[in-house]
């Protein structure tokens, strides 16, 4: 594995501002339960990505990772604050509006078995987006061998249902089908989590390829530090609905400034054993930090 990947040049939407600008953004859940309190699941979060750039969203579970992915799809209420994309204001729009932004943004789910529909060959999957787009059919089946070819899977796939694949292989379906109509960026859902580690590596470096062959951005949300500093240029923090920690992909997952993040560092598996002792001696010398300086909560704003 690489250490981190190089930051992108220059932005290729041909203006100096960032492709997707989160501004203070608050996602409040209503209650479901009488006279329980709404949830506040964001807190103010503002992010940026630049065209080509990947920022990595790291946290542990419930932190508020999936919500604002979610919250840039269109999923998830947002309820203060705004999400630009391309200069243009997309938290507000209807659900009529975000169709037009089905080219521009795509999606990849953490998981492979459940994300294709099971009824249809790879073929229907993959010309589905482009048939619905007014593409011709025989163009289409042309861009799926094209597609299939980018991904790395044989062209005989077309004809398969997404069951005679193993998770790796349906994990490059599901890419193909984000890739389908040149998005400019992915919202990346734990996409690797659900994959062995072999195949986790194999995807990994598949988003890199075609994000170096396309300059397509990703908001690539994961709570394992090792593949977000894989792929990640940038890495962003998150830690009950807040952002806590932003910057350079390699120094946030080696040098943390915040202690939530050290301790998340800390508590990330390690497998080679004189790794684990290293990390021992530092996840020791951290909890004597942590004694002095006192509970993590007290984190700088
Ligand atoms: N639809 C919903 N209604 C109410 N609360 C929700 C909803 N979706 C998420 N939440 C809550 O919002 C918080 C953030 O959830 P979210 O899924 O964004 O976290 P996460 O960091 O992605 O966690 P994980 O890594 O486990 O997926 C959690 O406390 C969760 O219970």
């Amino acid at each position: 594995m690489i250490a981190s990947v190089e930051a992108p040049a220059e932005s290729h939407n041909g203006s100096d501002g960032p492709l997707l600008s989160i501004e203070n953004v608050t996602v409040q859940y209503p209650s479901k339960r009488w006279r329980s309190p709404d949830f506040l699941a964001l807190k103010g979060v503002s992010l940026d990505i630049r065209a080509g750039e990947t920022v990595g969203l790291v946290g542990e579970s419930g932190s508020g990772k999936t919500t604002l992915g979610r919250a840039v799809l269109g999923l998830a209420p947002v309820t203060t604050g705004l999400i630009r994309y391309d200069g243009q204001v997309i938290s507000a729009m209807n659900r009529k509006q975000r169709r037009t932004l089905s080219d521009e943004i795509q999606v990849v789910f953490q998981d492979p078995y459940t994300s294709l529909n099971p009824a249809l060959t790879v073929l229907d999957i993959l010309t589905e987006p482009l048939l619905t787009a007014g593409t011709r059919r025989a163009e289409a089946e042309q861009r799926v061998k094209d597609l299939l070819e980018q991904v790395h899977l044989p062209r005989d796939a077309s004809n398969r249902l997404p069951r005679e694949f193993s998770g790796g292989q349906r994990q490059r379906i599901a890419i193909a089908r984000a890739l389908c109509r040149d998005p400019r960026l992915i919202v990346c859902d734990e996409p690797v989590s659900a994959l062995d580690l072999s195949n986790q590596s194999r995807v990994l470096d598949l988003f890199i390829e075609i994000q170096e062959r396309t300059g397509v951005s990703y908001l690539f949300v994961t709570h394992d530090l090792s593949v977000v500093r894989y792929i990640s240029h940038r890495v962003a923090v998150m830690y009950k609905g807040e952002i806590i920690e932003t910057g350079d992909a390699a120094k946030v997952t080696t040098q943390p400034q915040e202690p939530y993040t050290q301790r998340l560092l800390l508590a990330a598996p390690v497998p080679d054993p004189a790794r684990q002792a290293s990390r021992r001696a530092a996840r020791q010398k951290f909890s004597a930090q942590l004694r002095v300086a006192g509970p993590i909560d007290n984190r700088a704003s």
